[in-house]
């Protein structure tokens, strides 16, 4: 890489980066991302699009800044750059949806309706779904609100990998997937053509999931 190339290349890194951490800080801000919980990553464009930069894994999310994160291959979540900070604990599953949709943002919260959503429709073994009907804000997730929408919810396997295989496998098989799924006893990840439509998506899931959580529907 020229010196050049290498100029641009971190300008864009920081570029990204800070909307990464501004994202974030809203999630923690809003309470979707307590403790150290919650990652995000954004995939690049032009000629580093098989570049995504993802969190690094245990910091603040409401205190990240552009050096807190991470180049990785996009679709193998492999990382780039020896020394950096460690990548996501859950970079496999950003991954698996870079490697199966047309994503280019991806959003792993712990927002308390989804999660509560996310528990009460578990099955721990293996692979349910929570339906989704009728409201409205189905349209919000690119759906028609008369359809019958099966939210995969994948079981929360201690190997953050074995649920990554799971997220694939399910993702190219599905047509008319949503763009979200939930992990059981654990939270929501959604994903869209760039964070603010991964923001939006993730605003219309967990609205939905309230009203679900709360007996309406
Ligand atoms: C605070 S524990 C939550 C983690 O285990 C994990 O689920 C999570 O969301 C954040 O992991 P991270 O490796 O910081 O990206
Ligand atoms: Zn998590």
């Amino acid at each position: 890489m020229t010196v050049a190339q290498n100029v641009s290349q971190s300008a864009r890194y920081e570029a990204e980066g800070a909307e990464l951490a501004r994202f974030s800080r809203l999630f923690y801000e809003r309470g979707w991302m307590p403790g150290t919980s919650g990652n995000l990553s954004v995939r690049l464009s032009g000629d580093t699009a098989d570049i995504a930069l993802i969190t690094a894994s245990g910091r603040d999310k409401g205190e990240l800044t552009p050096g807190d994160m991470v180049a990785v291959q996009a679709e193998t979540g492999d990382v780039l750059h020896s020394g950096a900070p460690r990548a996501s604990a859950e970079t496999s599953i950003h991954a698996a949806v870079y490697r199966t949709t047309q994503a280019r943002a991806v959003i792993h919260v712990h927002s308390p309706y989804a999660t509560v959503m996310a528990c009460r429709a578990a099955d721990r073994e293996r692979l349910s779904t929570l339906v989704f009907t009728r409201f409205e804000l189905l349209k919000g997730l690119g759906l028609d609100a008369a359809e019958r929408t099966a939210v995969p919810v994948f079981p929360n396997w201690p190997h953050v990998p074995r649920i990554a295989d799971e997220v694939a496998g399910h993702l190219s098989r599905g047509d008319r997937c949503p763009p979200g799924l939930l992990i059981a006893d654990h939270g929501i990840t959604v994903w869209g053509s760039d964070l603010a439509q991964a923001r939006n998506r993730l605003e219309c899931f967990e609205a939905i999931c309230r009203l679900l959580a709360i007996g309406v529907g």
